[in-house]
């Protein structure tokens, strides 16, 4: 099967903003490097790796957030995606700012705006996806009021608002309590019935292990293997551990 998405050797610094060290020809500090993979239509691909492996360097320049150094990107087959592409694309960012003076409902209607959706289905699709997550009750209360977890709610509300083909989600589960967890996974299941590819990046191995159809598997900046995850616990077996197996992967790894 065709791939969806196209990593080849994508490669970022982050740039000194000190003159004399620009001067100087550093470099900047490595982001990632190197970093080459593929996600087939349909499948769902998880990253993890530990803080600072280069999990959302890795999305944000997926998504054209984040300049490369080097290597490339392509998206449904492109390399410079249009207005039109990114409407087939949903994200939920890492960290997730809305106005806060604006109502749950204005914030999720506005979404629909973007997305140049009829009155009648921005008014069900909002209300269905407040319905799923849990914050219907709250449309008409301004975002200043939200907790954490509401606001996180609210970010996955907005990235599949516009029913994407390609759904990209940083630490999804970020700040929610079990049940809203429950939500979500139950919603990434009805999103990929409905055959949406979806990338995520997590500290949560046991939702790797349960959702994703591989896994990808960061440190320091590159990309240390790609695994189909039911062939993984079919060669463990008894006892499948991701967390066990993640840890031994990147035990004593030098990528210096
Ligand atoms: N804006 C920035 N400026 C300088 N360095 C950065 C910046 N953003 C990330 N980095 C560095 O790039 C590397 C990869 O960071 P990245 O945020 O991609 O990791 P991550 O796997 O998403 O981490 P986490 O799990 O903590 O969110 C780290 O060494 C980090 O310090």
């Amino acid at each position: 099967m065709e791939n969806i998405i196209e990593v080849k050797d994508i490669t970022v610094y982050y740039k000194e903003k000190d003159i004399i060290k620009k001067i100087k020809g550093n470099k900047g500090k490595k982001g990632i490097e190197g970093v080459s993979f593929g996600v087939k239509k349909g499948e769902i691909f998880s990253i993890i790796g530990l803080n600072g492996a280069g999990k959302t360097s890795t999305m944000k320049s997926m998504l054209g957030l984040l300049k490369t150094d080097r290597g490339e990107v392509r998206i449904f087959g492109k390399k410079n995606l249009k207005g039109e592409d990114y409407k087939k694309i949903g994200y939920l960012p890492e960290i997730s700012y809305y106005p806060q003076t604006l109502k749950l409902k204005e914030v999720l209607n506005y979404y629909g705006e973007l997305y140049e959706m009829p009155k009648s289905k921005k008014k069900k699709i909002t209300e269905d996806l407040a319905r799923e997550l849990g914050i219907y009750e709250r449309m008409n209360d301004r975002l200043e009021k939200f907790s954490k977890g509401m606001l996180q709610k609210v970010g996955l509300a907005q990235s599949v608002m516009g029913e994407p083909e390609i759904l990209f989600l940083d630490e999804p589960m970020s700040g929610l309590d079990p049940l809203a967890r429950k939500k979500v996974i139950d919603m990434m299941e009805v999103l990929k019935k409905k055959n949406t590819t979806i990338i995520f990046n997590t500290h949560i191995l046991n939702d790797v292990s349960n959702l994703a159809d591989r896994v990808a598997i960061m440190h320091k900046g590159q990309l240390v293997e790609v695994k189909d995850v039911k062939k993984l616990k079919e060669k463990i077996g008894d006892g499948f551990s991701l967390e066990k197996y993640f840890i031994e992967r990147i035990g004593g790894r030098n990528l210096d």
